[in-house]
């Protein structure tokens, strides 16, 4: 039998054919067309993205920021559908020209993260969307290191890999200064496969103590609602940041 790595490096390969074997003029350089290919192209497929009605539950909260964001960090990039998403939704909010958006997304599997970048060049928005292969944590230090990010300096973070891990990397953002006051913190997969943990944290507000991050956080239902599927967006935000 395949193992589970096997089947998720498959079918992001199989993702990839489709979305290559489409007629180019249709994605080519377009984020939101090849967002919308994949997404459509996941209801037969077995893909594990961020799906189109939790994301436009993401979408609302980021359009909804007093300042609109413009750096994004991402664990678990997989084939790359949300990176293209975010990418998409930064454009809009600031046009096709805009300065320093920057959407660094974080990828284990070298294999998936080809396809991702594969599809992200397809969609145009490779220039903005940084895939970084290794685990997640490594990398996040790694670009705070290099000075690519800086203190204060991420308006979102999204956290879509294995959820063991939310948590203590939701705990080393803050460890690394990287939140301000109204940074987003979004998650998938809080209620199924499910993060306690991490949800526990988020409803207590944090840390808890003199000069520690603070959060108020949501659990909000996305649109799509199928009986014992994941349907649960949680969304944070951070209200006090030392
Ligand atoms: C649910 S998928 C991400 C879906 C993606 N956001 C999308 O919409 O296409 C989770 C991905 O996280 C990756 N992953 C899991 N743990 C990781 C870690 N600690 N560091 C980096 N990537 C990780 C997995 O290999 C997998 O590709």
């Amino acid at each position: 039998m395949a193992s589970q790595d096997t089947v998720l490096q498959t079918n992001a390969q199989s993702a990839r054919e489709y979305i290559l074997s489409q007629p180019s003029d249709a994605l080519s350089n377009n984020p939101w067309a090849v967002y919308q290919a994949l997404d459509l192209y996941s209801r037969t497929a077995r893909l594990m993205n961020f799906k189109q009605a939790k994301l436009n539950v993401a979408k609302e909260a980021l359009t909804a920021m007093e300042t609109p964001p413009k750096v994004v960090i991402e664990f678990g990039t997989y084939i790359g559908c949300s990176a293209i998403a975010w990418a998409a939704i930064l454009r809009d909010l600031h046009g096709p020209f805009a300065e320093g958006l920057h959407i660094y997304t974080f990828e284990v599997s070298e294999t998936v993260a080809d396809v991702a970048r594969d599809l992200i060049r397809v969609a145009g928005v490779e220039d903005i969307v940084h895939v970084m292969v290794g685990p997640a944590s490594e990398s996040l230090a790694k670009l705070v290191e290099e000075g690519k990010i800086v203190k204060g300096g991420v308006d979102m973070a999204f956290f879509d890999h294995w959820e063991k891990f939310y948590l203590s990397d939701l705990k080393l953002c803050e460890d690394l200064g990287l939140f301000r006051v109204g940074s987003s913190v979004i998650a998938d997969n809080t209620d199924i496969p499910g993060a306690p943990d991490y949800l526990e944290y988020l409803r207590a507000g944090g840390r808890g103590g003199e000069g520690s991050v603070k959060y108020v956080t949501k659990s909000v239902q996305s649109e799509h609602i199928v009986e014992r599927r994941p349907n649960i967006v949680e969304v944070s935000t951070v209200v006090a940041a030392p």
